[in-house]
């Protein structure tokens, strides 16, 4: 296979198997992303970085302990962009758990979720993720 193709392909993460000696099979290399939520390794982002984001165009928030990118979320939030302004590039926790979101909520959170607070500032995990507090989202 030409260095150009084998270049193409790898930037698509597709990469050939055996190099082209055994056929035409192909595997998926998953994203840094994907590596990374299987793995369940989150980046470290401190609130001192939350709070850069809390404006309608760029709105983070901290829910038990993990950050979540809610920008793009925030229009259709069922309960309205403004409840989640109010705690925009903050801690959020007490008003999400105080509002007694569904499991289909919890659910749709990770799609959001980018990083988690260092362990010197987090209140309900503990280093390893270790659940502090009873019926908070794995
Ligand atoms: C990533 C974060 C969030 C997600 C994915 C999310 C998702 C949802 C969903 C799916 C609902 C519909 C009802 C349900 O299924 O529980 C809802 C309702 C609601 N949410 Fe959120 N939410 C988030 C953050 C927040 C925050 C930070 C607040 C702060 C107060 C909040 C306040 C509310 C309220 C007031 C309702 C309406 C409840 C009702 O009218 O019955 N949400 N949310």
């Amino acid at each position: 296979m030409s260095s150009a193709l084998s270049n193409l392909l790898q930037s698509l993460r597709i990469v050939p198997l055996g190099h082209g000696k055994q056929g035409s099979k192909v595997m998926v290399v998953p994203s840094e992303k994907d590596r990374l939520k299987a793995a369940e390794i989150l980046p470290e982002i401190a609130l001192e970085e939350v709070a850069q984001h809390d404006s309608f165009d760029d709105c983070w928030v901290v829910i038990y302990d993990r950050v979540y990118d809610v920008t793009h979320f925030l229009r259709e939030h069922p309960g309205g962009d403004d409840v989640i302004m109010d705690h925009a590039g903050r801690d959020a926790t007490i008003a999400f758990h105080g509002t007694g979101h569904s499991r289909d909520a919890v659910e749709q959170m990770k799609h959001f979720l980018i990083g988690e607070l260092p362990v010197q500032q987090r209140i309900f995990r503990t280093g390893k993720n270790k659940v502090l507090s009873s019926g908070i989202p794995e």
